[in-house]
Formats: structure tokens, C-alpha cells, sequence
């Protein structure tokens, strides 16, 4: 097999090493599932084309260990019989369509092309074809390979499948010592000055690649192996705007016409299976929502994910675009179920990088009594994270663009990073602070039935005024509040209620 030669008699060790890793989770897959069982998804990309190399010798070394013949007796020729997929989109590069058809026909690959979306597209392979497994080619540094390993399940919400990353550990640096080692063909792209390729909308040639030539101006790139520093091989990817500016206080009227939601949001994360389970109860949340009225902002949303890492990536990635900030806490520190960081990098689509500043702070608490890998811990979202120092906490607080992690994990410890952080956020120019909340309480032993009609009346004339009504046993006293920032207003809205009603019926409560 000739990919496997050349690499093998190549002196570059590190290779050597990656491709022998990749080869044994090839193999590893084709003793777990059957030739028919698994996938390849193909696109053309460098990083595909690896590992279309790497199958094609895994395929082979597979069967050679079984001693089946890898020879199509009609054809002669080796046959690699694993279906291929290749999401196809109107937006991709010609350059990358054509070498992926190119590529196909030339190693004689059965491909399926699919033109919807990978979700959609999978579900009807999936319900078609008998796959339990699916080769990519996604490497740690990808955005998209944040909390996976060599074998990750889809994620809740896809159809079931196994994610197979034979390269997940390989370097920019290894990708071209390969594609060049083994001299195979890659996209034409890749010559131009592209590292990395997306769709025809967000990629540009990496500009580190660019040089000007001197006698006529003119630009030109030079090739994608050049790149000297694989970490910023995603540069030529134009950034998608994702988040809302931060503190983005609206001063005009909602649709409905009123104030209430037009102030600055927040939206508080638990992250505990242990709260989920109802072992532990949350204390904090609800100190958390009480300090964020306290500051007049009101809180759209509480709830609680699982230490999970796409649980914890779906959630923000909701909140955080509809919301002015996010809080989150919970899961955060060393241990397997900490993946709050990790959960936030991919709600941004932005990889987990190693943050030096961060691991000075690390060092100097952990100092010597890390037993694992200290460096695990200083990953932080790449090209989001600000840390945000005080002389009250050991390590600094972490913000994502408009997510904040807290590391409380009781009432006490969230007092005193709560004080810290407002007098953080107020020295950086990050809080506006809005005019605090006003409210009345007022019990009453009328019925709900009694009362139902003209509190609706209430909520139609006060609509800046928030009038809600809970009550403390199904049998006893309803308590209606009214809230907002206009104390005549709540006092205009308890008023007129009273006046609806006989003397006495309501009384104000703290
Ligand atoms: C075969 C295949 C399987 C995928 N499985 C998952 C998955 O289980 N979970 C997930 O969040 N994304 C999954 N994705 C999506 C990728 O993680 C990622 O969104 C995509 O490759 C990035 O491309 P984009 O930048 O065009 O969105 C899958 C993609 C493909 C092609
Ligand atoms: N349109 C697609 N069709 C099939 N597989 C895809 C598609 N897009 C992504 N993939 C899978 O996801 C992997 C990761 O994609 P990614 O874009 O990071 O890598 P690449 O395209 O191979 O290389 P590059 O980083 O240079 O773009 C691919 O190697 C491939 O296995
Ligand atoms: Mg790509």
C-alpha cells in the first residue's frame, strides 16, 4: 500500500507516531462495525483528504490482518468499499466540488451526495442505511471538536451515530506533512493561499500567506503548507457575528407598548446534574436573580442543564443571543463533569485554546498539588474570553463576550464574588446601571375567582406596570404584586385594584 510506505519510510517521527494512532482507530472501527456499518464523510477539505489516505490504508492493513483479498476480482485493482458522503451545498467553492467529484472517481469511491442540511441529511441516510458509525475529519483545534474524543457519540439531538476522529489529535503541522509525505493529490485551493475552507461566504486566502511583489505591486499567496504557525490557520475565516453588543439597554417601547422588557436582561444557568437529580438545591440562582433586580435588570430566564457538554452549548447558545448578558455557574474546574468552558466555546463555534495569563493564576493556587495535566484547566475559549481581575478573588472571574462564569458554589461565596464582579463591571464601563425596581405586595382574601376580571383590566391600563399574582396554598390568600421602575405608576395600579373592591380587602405586605 502505497501511503503506508511512504510514511513509513519517512524519518519524520512525529508522523510516523500520528499515523499509527489514526491507523489503530481505523482499525479499531472496523473491528467494531462492519464494512456496511460505517461512513465517510468527505468534503474535499485537507483535512478529509487525510483522512480519506488514512482509510484507504487502514481499509487495507484491516483486511490484510484478516488475510481477505483487497483486490476487485473483476477490476484488479484494490477496492475501498466505504460509503462516502458528501453534504454538497450551492455555497461551497467550485475548486472544492470539483476535486471532491475528481477525488471520487479517481479512488473509486461510492458517494452519496446530499444536498440538505447535516442533521437532515443524516437522518435520512441513517433511516436508509444500516450506519452506526461515521469517519471524520475533525482535528482538536476545530471549533466544532470541542468536548470530543477519537470515538464520540452524535449529540443529543442528532440521529444516533458514532463519531469516529481518527486525526482529532493531529497539528496543522502533521496535515501537511502527510499530504506532502505521501504526495497525494489535495484542492487547488490550498495553493492559493486558503488554510482552512469553509463556504464561499466566510473564507478568504489566509492573509499571513499573502506577500506583495515588489517590481508590480500585485499580491499573491503563498501555499497553505507554509503557514508557519498552524494556530491561526482559521485567520482567512471571515468571523461571524454572533453576539449581542453587551449591556445593549433599549430605550424604546416594546411592541406591546411596554417598559417592562425593555431594560437590560439576564438569563442564569445552573450547570448540575446533582440539581437535576434533586440531591443538591439551588441556592444560588435565587440570590443570583434577587442581585440582578437589585440592580434594576430584569432576569428572562433561569434554568438548569446537565454537565454536559452540548446541553450546556445549546442553552447559552440560546441566551446568549437574546439576552444582554448570560450568567453562568457550575461545572467549572477540573474534575470530568466541569465542562462549562468547554460548553460555552462551542455555543461560540470558537475551540478551546490554552490561555497563559490564566494558568499563571492556576499555578500560583494549585502550585505543585496538580497531579494531572495543570494545562487542561487554562483551556478558555479562543478569542472570546476576557479575564476580568480583583485583588478580593484568587483567579480572576471569566467573561465570554456577553457570558459570564461565576465559580460560586454557595450563597456566601456568590455574595463576594457578586460585589467584586458589579465593581468590576462598573470600572470597565460594562454595567448600566438602570433604575432599581419598585414594588407593591398586596394579600388579599378575596377568591382568584373573585378577583380574576379586574386584575385583567389592570394589566390592559398599566401595561408599563407588571402586575402578577401567586398564592401561598391553593385554599388561602393570593398575593399581587406590581412591579416596575415608575413608583407613581405602581401606585396608580394598587390604587385603582383597591378601589374595585371593598375597604379592607387588600392589605400591603414587605
Ligand atoms: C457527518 C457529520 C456528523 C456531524 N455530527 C454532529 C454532531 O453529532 N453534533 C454536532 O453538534 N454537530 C455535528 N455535525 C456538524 C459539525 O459539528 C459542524 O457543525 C460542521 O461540520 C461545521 O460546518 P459549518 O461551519 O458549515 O456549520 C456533524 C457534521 C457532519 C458532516
Ligand atoms: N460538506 C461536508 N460534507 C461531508 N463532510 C463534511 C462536510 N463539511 C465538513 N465535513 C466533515 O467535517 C470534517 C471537518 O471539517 P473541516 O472544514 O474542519 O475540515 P476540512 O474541510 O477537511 O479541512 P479545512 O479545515 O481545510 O476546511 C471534514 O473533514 C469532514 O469529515
Ligand atoms: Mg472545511
Amino acid at each position: 500500500m502505497e501511503i503506508d510506505k511512504a510514511v513509513r519510510e519517512s524519518d519524520d517521527i512525529r508522523l510516523k507516531t500520528k499515523y499509527n494512532n489514526a491507523i489503530y482507530v481505523i482499525q479499531r472501527a472496523l473491528a467494531l462495525y462492519s464494512v456496511e456499518e460505517v461512513a465517510f464523510s468527505f468534503n474535499g477539505g485537507k483535512d478529509s483528504t487525510v483522512l480519506l489516505h488514512l482509510l484507504r490504508a487502514g481499509y487495507y492493513l484491516h483486511k490484510a490482518g484478516m488475510n481477505l483479498s483487497t483486490r476487485d476480482p473483476v477490476n484488479a485493482e484494490v477496492t475501498f468499499p466505504i460509503r462516502t458522503i458528501y453534504f454538497e451545498s450551492p455555497s461551497a467553492f467550485p475548486e472544492i466540488n470539483s476535486f471532491t467529484y475528481d477525488t471520487a472517481s479517481v479512488y473509486k469511491l461510492q458517494m452519496d451526495i446530499i444536498r440538505l442540511d447535516f442533521k437532515s441529511g443524516l437522518e435520512g441516510l441513517l433511516k436508509d442505511k444500516p450506519i452506526r458509525a461515521i469517519f471524520l475529519g475533525v482535528r482538536i483545534g476545530d471549533p466544532t471538536a470541542v468536548g470530543q474524543e477519537q470515538f464520540s457519540p452524535s449529540s443529543p439531538g442528532w440521529p444516533p451515530f458514532m463519531r469516529v476522529n481518527p486525526i482529532l489529535d493531529w497539528s496543522y503541522r502533521d496535515v501537511w506533512a502527510f499530504l506532502l509525505t505521501c504526495k497525494v493529490q489535495y484542492c487547488s485551493l490550498y495553493d492559493q493561499g486558503y488554510t482552512s475552507i469553509g463556504s464561499i461566504h466566510d473564507t478568504v486566502p489566509n492573509a499571513l500567506l499573502c506577500h506583495t511583489k515588489t517590481d508590480n505591486c500585485e499580491e499573491t499567496y503563498k501555499p497553505a503548507y507554509l503557514l508557519p504557525d498552524g494556530r491561526l490557520e482559521r485567520a482567512g475565516r471571515v468571523k461571524k457575528l454572533t453576539s449581542q453588543p453587551l449591556n445593549a439597554v433599549s430605550n424604546g417601547l416594546n411592541h406591546d407598548g411596554s417598559h417592562w422588557k425593555s431594560m437590560s436582561t439576564a438569563s442564569v444557568i445552573a450547570v448540575g446534574d446533582e440539581i437535576l437529580f434533586g440531591t443538591v438545591e439551588d441556592r444560588v440562582g435565587s440570590l443570583l436573580c434577587r442581585k440582578l433586580h437589585s440592580i434594576g435588570w430584569a432576569v428572562s430566564h433561569v434554568s438548569v442543564t446537565r454537565n454536559d457538554i452540548d446541553s450546556v452549548a445549546d442553552e447559552v447558545d440560546r441566551q446568549k443571543s437574546t439576552n444582554d448578558m448570560v450568567f453562568i455557574y457550575g461545572g467549572v474546574g477540573p474534575l470530568p463533569s466541569d465542562v462549562t468552558v468547554a460548553g460555552i466555546a462551542k455555543a461560540f463555534g470558537v475551540r478551546m485554546a490554552p490561555d497563559e495569563e490564566f494558568e499563571e493564576y492556576l499555578r500560583h493556587l494549585i502550585g505543585e498539588r496538580c497531579t494531572g495535566d495543570r494545562n487542561e484547566m487554562a483551556q478558555l475559549p479562543e478569542g472570546i474570553t476576557e479575564l476580568m481581575h480583583h485583588d478580593k478573588l484568587r483567579v480572576p472571574l471569566i467573561k465570554c463576550r456577553n457570558v459570564i462564569i461565576l465559580t460560586a458554589t454557595n450563597v456566601a461565596e456568590l455574595e463576594k464574588e457578586w460585589d467584586c464582579l458589579i465593581e468590576l463591571m462598573k470600572s470597565d464601563g460594562l454595567l448600566v446601571m438602570t433604575e432599581p425596581f419598585v414594588s407593591k405586595r398586596l394579600a388579599t382574601t378575596l377568591s382568584d375567582v373573585e378577583a380574576a376580571q379586574t386584575l385583567s383590566d389592570i394589566v390592559i391600563k398599566f401595561p408599563d406596570v407588571y402586575t402578577g399574582a401567586y398564592r401561598e396554598s391553593r385554599g388561602g390568600s393570593i398575593v399581587i404584586t406590581f412591579k416596575g421602575k415608575d413608583e407613581a405608576r405602581i401606585r396608580a395600579a394598587a390604587e385603582a385594584l383597591c378601589q374595585k373592591f371593598h375597604p379592607g380587602a387588600f392589605s400591603e405586605i414587605n
